[in-house]
């Protein structure tokens, strides 16, 4: 457990017209944090790579939001460098995963082409959630990959189990993670890895531009649009449109993101009003007032489905088709 050290500087000015020295008085305060190295991005010594340059760069995408926070695409990153830089620092990268009813099918696909591109080389505990533990396929994981498996209580309706994630992930954080991971990606699992995911994507906040949004005007995102929600987002007002299936970053972060909005979709309950897009509706007002510090383009969540775009260099992690009226335990 780490300690944090908070100096609290009281300033006194002393009544005494003839001295007027300020006095500082340093108040000690500990606090618990969670646990999250902050080593810098320090580069080996004598590692060669290709220089970067401050004038050339992808001209088809924005590669930074208007508040400084950079969006991640094939072409902004060099992988060879920040994984060196990122391999000093000893990390861990917890991921939930939920895979209830008849979602089970889909953990094979997942785990497979997780452990053939999502941080490789890196320490990895996947958290994984289900109500059927003895359908999860034994999948090998690579080194330093574990899988630890937990049973929740099955549930009736798909909406439920969706929006029930952020209730468990902020239960987890707290417990469990503070001493054992720096950070945290909450994934769907009717998803697959085509590329590579890897500690580009890692940040303070992070959040994933929906595939079906990043070319659409504010006005054209499915935010909640009624007042009476937590979630509601007036039609002049939003930055992006995130997804609900893939979000990350520190623990602090995470646990203070799954926190509000369960408290907040607990407040819409009250009111016998469910959001559009459930938690996803929540995730986007959270991260309208809470700005993500790293976006990842919809190359980290695009759609098996989707129309070919050109900006999509890569596709690393991809919705698969689905039949929802199937597999989902209500229409
Ligand atoms: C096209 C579309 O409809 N997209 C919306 C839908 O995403 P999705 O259609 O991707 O939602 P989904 O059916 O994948 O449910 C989300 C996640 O909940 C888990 N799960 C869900 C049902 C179940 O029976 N068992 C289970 O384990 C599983 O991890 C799944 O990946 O819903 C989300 C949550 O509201 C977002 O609003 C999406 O925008
Ligand atoms: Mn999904």
């Amino acid at each position: 457990m780490k300690l944090y050290v908070f100096l609290h500087r009281l300033i006194y000015l002393n009544t005494n017209q003839n001295s007027c020295k300020p006095q500082i008085i340093e108040k000690v305060i500990t606090k618990k944090n969670w646990k999250l190295k902050n080593f810098g991005l320090r580069s080996p010594v004598g590692f060669v790579y290709n220089q970067p340059s401050a004038l050339v760069s992808r001209t088809d995408v924005a590669s930074v939001t208007s508040w400084l926070a950079p969006i991640i695409w094939e072409g902004t990153f060099d992988a060879t460098l920040i994984d060196f830089i990122y391999k000093q620092q000893n990390l861990t990268i917890a991921t939930t995963v939920f895979a209830l009813g008849k979602y089970t099918r889909f953990l094979k696909d997942f785990l497979e082409s997780a452990e053939q591109h999502y941080f490789v080389g890196f320490r990895v505990h996947y958290y994984l959630f289900t109500d059927h533990p003895e359908e999860v396929p034994e999948v090998k994981m690579g080194e330093n990959h574990r899988l630890i498996v937990r049973k929740v209580p099955s549930m009736n309706r798909w909406q439920d189990i969706s929006m029930g994630r952020m209730e468990i992930l902020e239960k987890l954080i707290k417990n469990e993670l503070a001493s054992e991971a720096d950070y945290i990606f909450c994934l769907d699992v009717d998803a697959k890895f085509y590329g590579r995911w890897g500690v580009e994507s890692l940040g303070r906040l992070v959040g994933v531009i929906h595939p079906w949004y990043f070319d659409a005007p504010r006005d054209k995102f499915t935010y909640e649009r009624r007042p009476e929600s937590q979630a509601y987002i007036p039609v002049e007002e939003g930055d992006y449109y995130f997804t609900g299936a893939a979000f990350g970053g520190s623990l602090e972060d995470v646990h203070h993101l799954t926190k509000t909005c369960r408290e907040q979709m607990n407040i819409d309950i009250a009111n016998s009003i469910e959001a559009l897009w459930h938690e996803e509706s929540h995730l986007n007002k959270y991260f309208l007032h809470n700005k993500p510090s790293k976006l990842l383009s919809p190359e980290y969540l695009w759609r098996d489905i989707n129309a070919w775009a050109a900006q999509i260099k890569v596709v690393r992690f991809s919705h698969v088709a689905k039949n929802n009226a199937e597999v989902r335990p209500n229409a």
